[in-house]
């Protein structure tokens, strides 16, 4: 199944190689003003093709509303999106059709389904998250007019570069895209720039990780068993292509405290009790307290890489792949739409 939600629920469709992808999302409430205009700007910081550090696949990405809309304002019915396939080069897959490319979905996909797509991703590729950044795009929009939410995603590390600077209360768009590779600390960012590169060169890939705030999230959201907040934020996140990891507040490290370092004390604040520290992220007993709530995603290096691997064909003979075709070195740069819109479809699920 392709659907994410109940309430506020989006169901993606398209592979990397078919006519279009795109989304229907249900749940929209009626009467909220929507365009194109809305959805594009995610689109684009999304789009392949945008930097010298993504693939250098060539897409638009234009977005067309196609149902759930009249005069730029919502039906309440659902709201069907599609963007087209323009750039695909199917001959770039036809060295790689006896053999699954190590750690990528094809051998899990050839064994579930007995067939797969004969070239692109598939729906393992990252054209289906079109659907889903166009989809967060109106979730972010209900969202902000409603109750004021802000989400912002940042690239924190790539391999053993970190970023170390605190800027959970201070991070914005225009900060994170200030450098192509959406990390926000200029100088880092050209050592995560050449690593990228070195990677690249090399016919090689990179990981890294996402790091997310949502502030001004209402209190209350969030089941006490088996929805708790950070579960469905979990879930949105664990969905993306290319996730090895997801924390919340303090995360793992967290572990390393004691409880008395670790506990955010309660301070008045307005109208509502708040916490002097952030380790909870946000989130106490699966509920919203009404902090920023503060997240960070692992994505792995790409399986797609040029350098030759020693592995085997579908029936098990030996053989050495090297990857055809045009893939992200590190796909941390184009995820910070993707996460923020996951972040925007699980709060407002
Ligand atoms: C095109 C996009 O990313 C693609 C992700 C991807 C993969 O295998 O995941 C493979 C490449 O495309 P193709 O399926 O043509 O080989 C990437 O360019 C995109 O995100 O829009």
């Amino acid at each position: 199944m392709s659907t994410f939600g109940t309430l506020f629920r989006v169901t993606t469709f398209g592979e990397s190689h078919c006519a279009g992808v795109g989304c229907i999302v249900d749940g929209v409430p009626p009467l909220m003003a929507l365009t194109e205009a809305d959805i594009q700007p995610q689109l684009s910081r999304r789009r392949p093709g945008q930097s010298a550090l993504t693939t250098k696949r060539d897409e638009k990405d234009l977005v067309r509303i196609m149902s759930g809309t009249e005069h730029g304002v919502t039906l309440g019915t659902p709201i069907g999106l599609t963007v087209p396939n323009e750039d695909m080069r199917p001959g770039d897959y036809g060295s790689m059709s006896d053999i699954p490319r190590p750690s990528h979905a094809d051998y899990t996909y050839q064994y579930k389904y007995g067939t797969k797509t004969s070239s692109g991703g598939g729906r393992a590729s990252a054209r289906e998250t079109i659907g889903r950044v166009a989809a967060g795009a109106i979730a972010e929009k209900f969202l902000r007019l409603r109750y004021g939410v802000e989400i912002v995603a940042w690239v924190s590390s790539i391999g053993d570069i970190e970023m170390k600077e605190d800027v959970v209360d201070t991070i914005t768009r225009e900060r994170v895209d200030s450098h192509p590779t959406r990390c926000p600390d200029a100088a880092v960012a050209d050592q995560m720039t050449a690593l990228v590169q070195e990677c690249r060169n090399a016919e090689d890939s990179v990981g890294g990780v996402v790091s997310c705030v949502i502030r001004n999230s209402p209190v209350g959201l969030g089941e006490p068993c088996f929805d708790k907040l950070q579960a469905t934020l979990a879930h949105a996140m664990m969905s993306i292509p290319a996730t090895k990891g997801f924390e919340i507040g303090s995360g793992f490290r967290g572990t390393t405290q004691r409880g008395s370092a670790h506990n955010d004390m309660f301070v008045r604040k307005g109208d509502r009790l708040g916490t002097v520290t952030n380790n909870s992220g946000g989130v106490q007993g699966g509920i919203s307290n009404g902090e920023p709530i503060v997240l960070r995603v692992a994505f792995k290096p790409p399986a797609t890489i040029g350098k030759e691997q020693a592995t085997v064909t579908y029936d098990g003979t030996s053989a050495v792949l090297a990857a055809k075709g045009r893939h992200d070195p590190c796909v941390v740069p184009r995820a910070i739409p993707i996460v923020e819109a996951m972040a925007a479809l699980a709060l407002a699920e």
